[in-house]
């Protein structure tokens, strides 16, 4: 349904330095994928510019890559066979689209459908690694009612999810007209560089590759994958954190987060039929921003995230009450210190690995990013998410509704695992 244009080049409005290359941490090496995502705007009269919205957000595109100008390079490898960006000055690739439908035909952003939101992000065709695809692509598609997406595919090793809505909302409000960047970019990311000899001080089994006893591959194998989101409003998260604090093990103490991660990893932990013996890890990312000493500095451009993990095996996590699980996810956010992070920039220094998902659970939380905040003039966005899930091991905590004090988990399942997770749902 939807027609693109040719891809066109968007390169900064001024000069900014070209011929370098440009440091990425190993916090940046780890996460090397493309990321997508897909902001839809309802019909709106014309922003203050007048413009129609191809125009303005290109021409915005242009000005903020003065600022964020490693993202109008391309990525290249360094002397030490790192990920790097090569500072060619070429442009991020902007391509338009009219779609031959309204953008009430979008399905619900809360369950996405790949197939279908992917024609509204542009991939490079052909591109057989992430050394042959731009760190950024933006296309802008018009709908026929008049409201328009916008759809993203930026490469994580260029940031995390703080730092990509810094940069779209500083796109965003230099569409709006603004001089300045409310947040400017801090682009220096040797703050980050690993210890000279490298010094590892904590066993990061977020490495650690766990057997599968429990052949779920041959259940994932045998049946289709389904994909649903389950809504927590803020009723149902307090029963959440009630269960998790109810036996009193967590001493009265214990965030939404750390109860809803605990309840998403018993159930898929049971859902998945697991043998008792099989040991099963947790990962998630914690934003490392403030925990590091001294704090990275305000505005941070690159990845300041650091997987942290809990380990378990399926019969202590489901034999135990909740507390338990939720306890073991409070741990694992309270050892994410300074010298933690130091230690895991310091693991791939020495090591190159990349953490394992094997017989592992993968929360990302998004609920608290600024995804409303992306105004180019046309308002919020009616809609805005990811267009697919990375992974089968990744599950995606989403802010709901109008307040956003709701979450949405977004999860693919086997489906009868995916009927069992649903049963363990409806109980709460
Ligand atoms: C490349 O292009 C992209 C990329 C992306 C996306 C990429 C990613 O996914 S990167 C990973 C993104 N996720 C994070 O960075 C996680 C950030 N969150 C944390 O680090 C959290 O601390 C936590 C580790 C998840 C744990 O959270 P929690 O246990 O809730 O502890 P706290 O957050 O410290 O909260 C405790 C308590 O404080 C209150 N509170 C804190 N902050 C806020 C806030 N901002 N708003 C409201 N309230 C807050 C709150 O009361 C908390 O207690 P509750 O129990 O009431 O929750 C995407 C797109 C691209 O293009």
């Amino acid at each position: 349904m939807v027609k693109r244009g040719e891809p066109e080049l968007v390169a900064p409005a001024e000069a900014t330095p070209t011929g370098e290359k440009y440091y990425l941490s190993n916090l940046d090496q780890n996460i090397a994928v493309i990321v997508q995502t897909v902001y839809c705007y309802k019909p709106a009269p014309a922003a203050a510019s007048g413009g129609d919205a191809v125009s303005v957000l290109r021409d915005a595109l242009a000005r903020v890559l003065v600022h964020y100008y490693p993202l109008a390079g391309r990525l290249t490898i360094s002397e030490e066979m790192k990920l790097a960006v090569d500072l060619t000055g070429q442009g991020a690739v902007f391509v338009e689209a009219d779609a031959g439908c309204d953008l009430a035909d979008v399905s619900d952003l809360a369950t996405p459908d790949p197939a279908a939101l992917g024609q509204l992000v542009y991939s490079v065709p052909g591109a057989k690694n992430i050394l042959e695809m731009p760190p950024m692509t933006a296309q802008v598609t018009r709908f026929k009612c008049g409201g328009f997406a916008l759809g993203l595919a930026m490469n994580h090793c260029m940031f995390d999810g703080l730092g990509a809505m810094e940069f779209v909302n500083s796109w965003a409000e230099t569409a709006r007209g603004a001089a300045e960047l409310t947040v400017p970019p801090f682009i220096d990311r040797s703050v980050l560089r690993a210890r000279d000899p490298p010094v590892i001080s904590f066993p990061h089994h977020e490495f650690e590759e766990i057997p599968d006893i429990s052949d779920t591959a041959a259940l994932y194998g045998g049946q289709e994958l389904l994909y649903r989101s389950f809504c927590f409003d803020p009723d149902r998260l307090e029963r959440v954190r009630g269960l998790a604090l109810a036996d009193g093990g967590l001493g009265g103490r214990c965030t939404t987060f750390e109860a809803l991660s605990g309840l998403v990893w018993r159930a898929r932990t049971r859902a998945l039929g697991l043998v008792p013996e099989q040991r099963t890890k947790l990962l998630f990312a914690v934003d490392g921003r403030r925990r590091f000493e001294p704090p990275l500095p305000r505005g941070y451009f690159g990845n300041g995230i650091v997987l942290t993990n809990a380990l378990a095996t399926a019969g202590d996590l489901l034999s135990s009450p909740p507390s338990h699980a939720a306890g073991l996810v409070q741990d694992a956010v309270r050892m994410v210190t300074d010298e933690y992070m130091r230690s895991a920039v310091d693991y791939f220094e020495a090591t190159r690995a990349r953490p394992s998902l094997a017989s592992t659970l993968l929360i990302t939380t998004w609920s608290r990013l600024a995804f409303q905040d992306a105004d180019f003039g046309w308002g919020a966005p009616a809609m805005s998410g990811p267009v697919t899930l990375p992974e089968k091991e990744v599950i995606l905590f989403l802010a709901h509704g109008k307040e956003r004090k709701s979450i949405n988990v977004l999860l693919g399942l086997p489906a009868s695992a995916m009927d069992a997770f649903q049963d363990l749902m409806d109980e709460i």
